[in-house]
């Protein structure tokens, strides 16, 4: 069955889908042994045809997407793609216009309460007369955790992104990636099932977006936590990526579900001079721009990339 596919299994083969990078499964069989071995996952989010309509312009159409538990997945596509409009039906902000969207077997009617919004603006998604701290830890009011709680939770949480010692300061006395580094904070404090970022890094410099880009690893690695993160950067969406969804346009598609295997644990310098993240780049970036896949290179040693060819 492919990936991305309703009801899916997942071959345990994928590596990093519930490999390397994030938890593994307990009764996880070798993968060396040659065949490829399906493994049933918990679907955490599952989107169902959807489609979503602004007046008389048609963004979205026929979108069937599903992520696993523990799952990074990846969504690039050109601009006007439907990439915003997308993330804003999953996190409840609009209403799509066909399909639904089901968060741990629940359809989503209005912002949900087990997920967590990462975007791009932190400046605006903290608050500047509340500590760093406080900011963190005001989610937690609705997780009915009395102030104590509230505040050893934060700090933990301010301690998994290496801010242990900013949690008194206010958010305008620190950098932009630290600033971005408490909404993840804030983020991954919440424990929400589904954590969705959109652009979370595109605010940064590139080095920052670099030492970002691993904390996500890193903490998702740690936590477990299941994350949908939208982006423009290819080899952003390859190098944090299990799965990368490419959406094509006029109306917004998705055009493959591509699997991402590479070695771990990624590193910025070793994991990018992989041949397969190479290849795997290209690959994005030639349906990203609108051309098909290169015939042939499906071999039975790459991932399949699952492309919908009529785009
Ligand atoms: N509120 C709106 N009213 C009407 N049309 C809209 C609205 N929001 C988005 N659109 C249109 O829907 C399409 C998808 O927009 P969307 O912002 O979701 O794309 P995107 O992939 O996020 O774009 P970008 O990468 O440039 O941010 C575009 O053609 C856009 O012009």
């Amino acid at each position: 069955m492919p990936p991305g596919g309703p009801g899916r299994t997942t071959p345990l083969a994928l590596g990093g889908v519930l490999g390397h990078d994030g938890p593994h499964p307990p009764d996880a069989p070798d993968a060396t042994q040659g065949a490829t071995v399906y493994h049933e996952v918990a679907e955490v989010l599952e989107i169902e045809n959807l489609g979503h309509r602004y007046n008389d312009h048609l963004a979205l159409e026929g979108v069937n997407l599903t992520v696993a538990e523990g799952e990074l997945v990846s969504i690039v596509g050109p601009s006007g793609c439907g990439k915003s409009t997308l993330l804003r039906c999953i996190a409840g902000l609009i209403r799509p216009t066909t399909g639904k969207v089901v968060l741990n077997d629940t359809a989503i009617d209005g912002v949900p309460d087990n997920m967590a919004v990462v975007f791009q603006d932190y400046s605006r998604s903290l608050f500047p007369w509340l500590s760093v701290r406080d900011n963190v830890a005001l989610p937690l009011r609705r997780r009915g955790m009395g102030k104590q709680e509230r505040r050893a939770a934060a700090q933990e949480a301010l301690k998994s992104v290496d801010l242990a010692d900013a949690g008194g300061k206010y958010p305008w006395q620190l950098s932009g990636g630290m600033q971005q580094r408490v909404s993840i904070a804030r983020a991954l404090a919440y424990r929400p099932a589904l954590m969705l970022m959109d652009e979370p890094f595109g605010s940064v410099d590139a080095q920052t977006r670099e030492d970002l880009e691993d904390l996500v690893l890193n903490v998702r690695g740690t936590d477990g936590m299941t994350i949908l993160l939208v982006t423009h950067d290819i080899d952003e969406s390859v190098y944090v990526g299990d799965r990368v969804i490419v959406l094509g346009r006029n109306p917004g598609h998705v055009r493959a579900d591509i699997p991402v295997e590479l070695p771990g644990p990624r590193d910025q310098i070793t994991t990018r001079a992989e041949p397969e993240f190479v290849r795997l780049r290209a690959e994005v970036g030639r349906l990203v721009r609108g051309g098909g896949k290169t015939a042939g290179s499906a071999t039975p040693h790459e991932p399949k990339v699952n492309v919908d060819t009529t785009s």
